[in-house]
């Protein structure tokens, strides 16, 4: 009996191991990559109030309008009713609690200012550990780290940081018009271009026969050097990987999934490592992949969240699915709207290069147009 797409979303989760290898990286190589460690703030920035204006630090005093300006070194504290010159950016000497910019000073002696009636005390200034305070959480393990992540850990001088290591996905193509050059494997490179958008590596690129004993030994070589192996095709009904699962040679942890296209996909571990088995029929393993490839490969990398990141759209033209499966529709969105691609059955090819993502649908016959869809970027960042 098939299972239901969360079912084999959660065996996933639940019976394969994530990647226990990391890898200490310069901040600009671990660009999109998952944290393997919290990373914490080492002091407080700014270390000391900073002046945001070209002009003036002045000890605040309500009733005092003309302040003396005094040269360093200075005082400790700067005396009420006192200032000194600052740039932009320039620490605050202790006890000047507010800044005048230059252009709002009314008179401007060489050794005292006026300043104008309407100042808030502690104006101007950004404060001690107002961007990060000491011991703060900068990064999260397991988190993405984003360009943004990378700002906060490089203001803190932290040049290095702990990744998860890249999965390595190697990818066993089956068919005997594979092996005869009748066509060409376009399913492996398709895959393997998809790894690589997604941050993993592509170990090797095999093609086997149409036999039992040769898949075996084709993914004997395979697992010891990848930390997943995506097989594509011979899953109908005659066909050796088929046979395989069903004879349980090769124990399924799931087998059959209620999802179109890529029903006969399976999940196995050969030696611990994890094999997903898609179907050979391009679209049907290309969007297989999509719903199974990508959440294990985001699992691999400890994401939380194996589903990836998805936008609501509208839908713009009526959709009918499958209403017993989970079914993902390929299409173009311009971030608002949704329209489906023209056809999308499993057997066709090239349908996808017109697409930047796809909806998935569940216990539907049809989406109506106007109803709300999510929709999937292909685009969206590594396994993120
Ligand atoms: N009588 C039935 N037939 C089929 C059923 C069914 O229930 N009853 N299910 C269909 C479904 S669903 C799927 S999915 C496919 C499973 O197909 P296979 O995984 O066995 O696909 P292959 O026979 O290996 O290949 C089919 C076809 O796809 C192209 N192909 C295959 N590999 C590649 C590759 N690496 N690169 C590019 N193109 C590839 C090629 O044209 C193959 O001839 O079964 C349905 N049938
Ligand atoms: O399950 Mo298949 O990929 O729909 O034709």
């Amino acid at each position: 009996m098939p299972i239901s797409y969360q079912e084999a979303l959660q065996i996933i989760q639940t019976q394969i191991q994530p990647l226990h290898v990391n890898q200490t990286l310069p901040l600009l190589k671990a660009i999109n990559r998952i944290s393997s460690s919290d990373v914490y703030a080492k002091f407080a920035l700014p270390k000391h109030p900073m002046s945001l204006k070209e002009g003036y630090g002045i000890a605040f005093e309500p009733t005092t309008l003309t302040y003396t300006l005094l040269n360093p070194p200075y005082p400790t504290p700067i005396p009420l009713g006192y200032g000194v010159r600052l740039s932009t950016g320039e620490s605050i000497p202790e006890g000047a609690d507010t800044i005048i910019a230059e252009e709002d000073v009314l008179v401007d002696h060489d050794e005292c200012i006026k300043i104008p009636l309407h100042v808030s005390q502690s104006q101007h200034i950004k404060k001690e550990g107002e961007d990060i305070s000491k011991g703060e959480l900068l990064l999260k393990k397991y988190e993405r780290i984003s360009a943004q992540k990378i700002t906060a850990l490089s203001s803190q001088g932290i040049n290095t940081v702990k990744a998860v290591q890249r999965p390595t996905v190697s990818i066993l193509s089956i068919g005997s018009q594979l092996a005869t050059g009748e066509i060409h494997n376009s399913n492996a490179m398709s895959l393997a271009a998809r790894v690589i958008e997604l941050g993993g590596k592509v170990g090797e690129i095999v093609i086997g026969e149409e036999d039992d004993a040769k898949i075996l030994k084709a993914l004997q070589e395979l697992v010891g050097k990848a930390d997943c192996v995506i097989t594509t095709g011979a899953l109908s009904r005659h066909d050796a990987m088929r046979h395989l699962l069903e004879t349980k040679t090769l124990l399924p942890l799931f087998h059959q999934v209620r999802i179109t296209p890529a029903k006969p996909s399976a999940l196995t571990l050969f030696e611990n490592t994890p094999i997903l088995h898609l179907p050979g029929l391009p679209l049907g393993c290309m969007l297989g992949f999509e719903m199974l490839g990508v959440p294990l490969l985001r699992h691999l990398q400890h994401r939380h969240c194996i589903i990836p990141d998805f936008i609501t759209c509208i839908n713009q033209k009526r959709i009918t699915c499958k209403d017993n499966s989970m079914s993902a529709i390929p299409g173009y969105s311009d971030g608002r709207h949704f329209v489906c691609a023209p056809y999308y059955e499993a057997g066709r090819l090239n349908i996808l290069s017109q697409c930047n993502g796809y909806t998935l649908s569940e216990g539907k016959e049809s989406i109506e147009e106007g109803e709300e869809i999510p929709f999937f970027y292909f685009t969206h960042p590594p396994v993120s």
